[in-house]
């Protein structure tokens, strides 16, 4: 299932993870676990991860999601999905976690937005209390498919939840089908986000030729960015993104093999990682959907190492350095 030939180097070394969405997040043992809980919808294994040397199409990985969410649809799911998935971060050297997750509504089995969210919380307490050696705290996802009103009560619903969450939801998070919506329906609802005190990381330029809508949402501007991978001017992006993106210093989480797996980069060699890293932008190795894609952040980063030739050295500043990027306040270590 996952390579475990990672060098104890990248398992010990401590971590930031601020790029992972919770149903992509799930782990091979869960989905197991999962499936027993609901045999007849005769889901498979192959039908939700993709599996090394495997390649989809984006459009193939949205149906992936499709069929989790399926097996993750009552409270219990999401709390023992949400456990499972803080204690392998844990174990894999994560000391801080930003996870993100668009709440939904199960109409079969009563779950609620609202209970959605309460029960991640749940998990990340419960966490806590056992004493996981982890710092986890809470992105609310906005799915841009289901435009502007849903986008407006999910804003009103992370507004509730980082008042009472003692200080656990901290920002909120723009994902979904990149090829499905515009940016610019969502905005009044970003905006409103950022005035009201969340932190905005928002999936850019993920698939090519959406200069205008990155234009726009870099306007606001996020304090970071998903993927990014269509930015720059060499893969159709341009100087005038780019130098917005810099001037205001806003961090890129990149995510190696989700992008050579949903093939919006042909090869790690030319993942975006090189352009923004050689700059010296602040650049934060993440793992978007850990359990789809079969990887682990330890294992991105060893993988990030082998194909740019970084030393031990600067793989530790790397992942030191992606404490400047996380949505907690400086309070925390
Ligand atoms: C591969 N690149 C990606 N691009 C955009 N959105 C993505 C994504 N990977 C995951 N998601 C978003 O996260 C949801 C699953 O987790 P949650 O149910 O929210 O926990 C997906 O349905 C999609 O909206
Ligand atoms: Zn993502």
């Amino acid at each position: 299932v996952m390579d475990n030939e990672v060098d104890v180097f990248y398992r010990e070394l401590p971590k930031v993870e601020l790029h992972a969405h919770l149903n992509g997040s799930v782990s091979f043992q869960t989905i197991e676990k999962l499936i027993s809980r609901k045999p007849h919808l005769n889901i498979e294994h192959g039908m939700t991860a993709i599996g090394k040397g495997q390649r989809r199409t984006l459009d193939e990985c949205f149906q992936v999601f499709k069929v989790i969410h399926q097996l993750v649809d009552t409270e219990e799911d999401i709390l023992m999905v949400a456990t499972d998935v803080i204690k392998e971060f844990a174990a894999d050297g994560v000391k801080y976690l930003e996870l993100r997750s668009t709440p939904r509504e199960e109409k079969n089995t009563g779950l609620t937005k609202k209970r959605y969210i309460e029960t991640v919380m749940k998990a990340i307490q419960q966490c806590r209390k056992e004493g996981v050696d982890i710092d986890v705290r809470f992105l609310v996802a906005i799915d841009r498919r289901n435009g502007t009103e849903v986008a407006m009560e999910t804003v009103k619903l992370a507004e509730e939840f980082m008042l009472s969450s003692d200080g656990l939801v901290v920002g909120l998070d723009l994902s979904g089908d990149p090829t499905v919506g515009h940016g610019r329906d969502l905005l009044p609802a970003l905006q409103k986000a950022k005035n009201c005190g969340l932190k905005l990381s928002l999936h850019l330029s993920e698939v090519p030729s959406q200069l205008e809508e990155s234009d726009l949402l870099l306007n606001l501007p996020p304090d970071r960015i998903g993927h990014g991978t269509f930015l720059h001017p060499e893969v159709g992006g341009s100087a005038s993104l780019v130098e917005k993106v810099v001037k205001n210093n806003i961090p890129l989480e990149l995510c190696l093999t989700s992008n050579i797996k949903g093939q919006t980069v042909p090869c790690y060699a030319q993942h975006h990682f090189k352009y923004w890293y050689q700059m010296g932008h602040p650049s934060v190795i993440c793992t978007d959907d850990k359990g789809v894609f079969c990887t682990d952040l330890s294992q991105e980063y060893q993988v990030a190492a082998s194909t740019f030739g970084l030393s031990r050295e600067a793989v530790w500043k790397l992942s030191q350095s992606a404490i400047d990027c996380i949505f907690a306040p400086d309070t925390i270590e």
